[in-house]
């Protein structure tokens, strides 16, 4: 039965048959790292007949997991292969935790709190606390209290480390280990966990319970983990107490993909691990089978200016591929056109699917450019992360619901429900049952089943009647959901609840797409109903659709019918990915690299390895392109090359001509020359000043842009901001000259001084927004 492994070269192979005692694989991108674990996996099971109950597989995604289920799955049935404890380190954990985190106090149908919930936790305490919300921001202080956490940090070492409390006085926030203590205090007596608690709690559980970290180290007698870059300091422990007994631990990663620091990862652990175990058998994989020639050379050459790296060389032979295309565009919003354009092209002449194409970008802000031109072309699209189908509201409003018919206990859900449809209850009842529960150390909801015990409430008597139907309401779905199958509750309580009834009044197409939401989150009840049917005896039950319902991302949700679509991004979301055609966009300074990572070496190197990440996805094709202007924080900013693409060794760039290209004409550049900007400063408001004037200008002999052959090449007192050449006399239906795009007629007008833009249909290119302050248009 080893006939899948002909599909593996030596090295791999003999990876996947070193299957006893510590292992690390470091590698390049796309060199079959995944490959080499998932074939592990399958070999385990199927040669040396290791019961899948005993293999612990770690992955990035829970999307990861899935494909590589399937395809073990393929190889040793799908039903051995749904055995395997398979997964994100926080579905794993949230799994163990429901069984044993009694012992740590917690229910086993503990709520997890998204991040959302989170938020809202924090800043009910800060107003709980009475402290300053405009020091005390709910963001900073969620970022704090997560590193903490990352950091296995509890209240009590924070109170012990006059350290912390320093750093936190000097931000001006004495109080924030009181924050700390009364968020975890809160949770906990809400039966809720957040995401770093998921990691803190089973290492807590593991250190303080022996017999249990026992039980766990016999049952994964081998462990796997992909992208062990990222993992951070609380996964690295777990995982290493986990393997401490077998030692059978394989991890893969490349040093040269690590993009999380920032949320507290740590490249030490792939260093330490030699370290950590004895007789490590280190295995090297230096062919590439994703990516062309031009793309493995372009991603090495770039890689190379980082200083702080294990040396690899990568290498394959696949074709040479094209060259990586360098576009440059005049705003973000011509740039999200030229993606939808080339997209449209490529698929219409080459037979590309639209799932064969992936547009990565930096920040979830720059999606919308790009959203708004692939709709314009009816091109379909998905986006991943931003805000995923489980955290809209109407959805989240109804899982609420779903949350305390499982634990009443969860404050957020109730604080969602409590008057959500309206009942009558106000904000001031619900302040006065959260000081109770404080001075009480209860959960919101045991202050409520008690009421008549609570004469100091100061609630009066119509108010206490709606708190005791609501309790009632929320009682009936408890034991409707103990009894019935999960479909059963959830559509009674998308009836009962009113919110079916709340939403159903909204009648404008943004009220029926919440409408079709609901009906698409008892799609998913029912279709796990059905699921769930053909393994377990009985009637599948809420409790169990619920678990992991906070830690499903939009990736998971996976429809085979609704697959041909192109993949939109950001560039940490698509690690471990590849797609054939690959664009990058908004590849300009401040942006990528962010401008919060350019003052130090180690986050401009990180920021560098992101672009590392980014460029090797692509299988066939990359483009990476910039604007010169674009919108951010409301406000039209002037825009530099991006630092990267000076960096990638040129002979594996193009620099491309576009058909209609958005380079100064002779005759715009003599407009403008007359109009000079007269200061740094004013070619760019974020500008810091400095760094940026020591920068290669447009006209360095280093710098990217190079305009295509017959083109005027800009000089740097070309440069197009800060002219102010403003129409006023311009309004809708006159007809226009474009120097470029030809005659026109403006269809309407929009902003105003400076930032005055008119919408043209040209005759040649179609509709086209343009800037008036740059457009130099001739009314005909
Ligand atoms: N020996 C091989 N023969 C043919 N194709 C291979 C081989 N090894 C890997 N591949 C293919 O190469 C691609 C990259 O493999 P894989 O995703 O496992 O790489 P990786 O090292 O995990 O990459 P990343 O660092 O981006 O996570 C996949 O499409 C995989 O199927
Ligand atoms: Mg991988």
């Amino acid at each position: 039965m080893t006939d899948f492994l002909q599909g593996l070269n030596p090295p791999q192979k003999a990876a996947v048959e070193a299957t006893e005692g510590p292992i690390m694989v470091i590698a390049g991108a796309g060199s079959g790292k995944t490959r080499v674990l998932t074939m592990r996996i399958a070999y385990l099971m199927a040669n040396k007949g290791v019961d899948p109950f005993n293999i612990l597989s770690l992955t990035f995604t829970n999307k990861a997991a899935r494909e590589m289920k399937e395809r073990i799955g393929k190889i040793v049935g799908p039903s051995e292969a749904k055995n395997i404890w398979m997964g994100t380190f926080h579905s794993v954990f949230a799994r163990i935790l429901r069984v044993e985190g009694h012992l740590l106090g917690y229910p086993s149908n503990f709520t997890i709190y998204d991040a959302e919930d989170s938020k809202k936790a924090i800043n009910n305490v800060i107003k709980e606390l009475n402290l300053d919300k405009e020091i005390y921001k709910t963001g900073n202080v969620a970022r704090r209290i997560s590193a903490f956490k990352n950091g296995l940090i509890t209240p009590r070492e924070y109170f012990n480390s006059p350290d912390l409390q320093e750093q936190d006085a000097a931000a001006r926030m004495p109080q924030l280990g009181d924050v700390f203590n009364a968020y975890n205090e809160k949770n906990f007596r809400a039966g809720a966990m957040d995401f770093d608690d998921i990691l803190l709690q089973t290492y807590t559980l593991l250190r303080n319970f022996p017999e249990v970290l026992a039980k766990y180290q016999d049952r994964f007698r081998y462990i796997m983990v992909d992208e062990y870059q990222d993992t951070n300091h609380a996964q690295y422990l777990i995982v290493k107490a986990l393997a401490n007994r077998f030692q059978n631990i394989c991890v893969v990663g490349d040093d040269a993909q690590s993009i999380y620091a920032f949320r507290g990862a740590n490249i030490q652990n792939i260093l330490n691990f030699q370290r950590d175990y004895d007789n490590v058998q280190v295995y090297k994989l230096e062919q590439n089978y994703r990516s062309t020639k031009n793309i493995v050379g372009a991603a090495n050459s770039l890689i190379a200016k980082n200083k702080n790296q294990l040396p690899k060389n990568v290498f394959t032979e696949n074709d040479g591929g094209d060259q990586i295309v360098v576009h440059k565009t005049v705003s973000d919003s011509d740039e999200g056109a030229w993606v939808a354009r080339t997209i449209f092209e490529r698929q219409m002449n080459e037979h590309f699917d639209y799932s064969d194409f992936a547009i990565l970008y930096r920040t979830n802000a720059q999606s919308r450019a790009m959203e708004d031109n692939l709709r314009r072309k009816n091109i379909p699209y998905r986006i991943y992360g931003g805000l995923s189908f489980y955290q809209r509201k109407e959805v989240k409003d109804l899982l609420a619901y779903c949350r305390l018919a499982i634990n009443p206990k969860d404050e957020e859900a109730l604080r969602r429900t409590i008057n959500y449809p309206k009942r009558g209850i106000g904000d001031t009842t619900v302040e006065r049952l959260t000081v109770k529960a404080n001075q009480e150390n209860r959960a919101i909801w045991e202050i409520l089943e008690n009421i008549d015990f609570f004469p100091d409430l100061d609630i009066n008597r119509g108010a206490i009647n709606k708190l005791k139907d609501y309790v009632t309401k929320i009682n009936s779905y408890r034991i409707l959901a103990e009894n019935s199958d999960a479909f059963e509750v959830v559509n009674h309580i998308s009836k009962t609840s009113g919110l079916m009834r709340t939403l159903g009044e909204d009648k404008t197409p943004e009220g029926v797409s919440r409408v079709e939401n609901i009906e698409e989150l008892l799609n998913s009840v029912k279709e796990f109903v059905e699921g769930q049917a053909e393994i377990e005896e009985g009637n599948p039950k809420l409790e169990g659709f619920m678990q992991d319902v906070a830690l499903l991302t939009d990736q998971d949700k996976d429809d085979p019918n609704d697959r041909n679509k192109v993949s939109l991004m950001t560039i940490h979301l698509a690690k471990g990915l590849e797609f054939p055609v690959v664009f990058i966009v908004g590849m300009e300074e401040n942006l990528f690299p962010s401008m919060m990572t350019v003052n130090s070496r180690a986050d401009l190197e990180e920021e560098r390895r992101l672009f590392y990440v980014a460029l090797t996805r692509a299988e066939k094709q990359a483009y990476l392109s910039f604007a010169q202007m674009r919108y951010r924080w409301g406000k039209l900013v002037d825009c530099e090359p991006s630092r990267f693409l000076e960096e990638i060794d040129d002979k594996y760039l193009n620099q491309s001509t576009p058909e209609f290209s958005p380079f100064l004409s002779p005759e715009e550049l003599q407009g403008f020359r007359q109009k000079r900007p007269n200061t740094a400063a004013q070619r760019n408001p974020m500008a810091g000043g400095d760094r940026r004037s020591a920068r290669p200008q447009r006209n360095s002999p280093r710098s990217p842009v190079r305009p295509p052959a017959g083109m005027k090449k800009l000089s740097d007192q070309d440069s197009v901001s800060g002219n102010f050449e403003i129409h006023t006399d311009l309004d809708a239906g006159q007809r226009v000259k474009h120097p470029r795009f030809g005659m026109g007629e403006i269809k309407s007008m929009e902003g105003s001084g400076a930032n005055k833009k008119a919408i043209i249909h040209f005759e040649n290119v179609g509709e086209k927004k343009l800037l008036l302050k740059f457009a130099k248009l001739e009314k005909i």
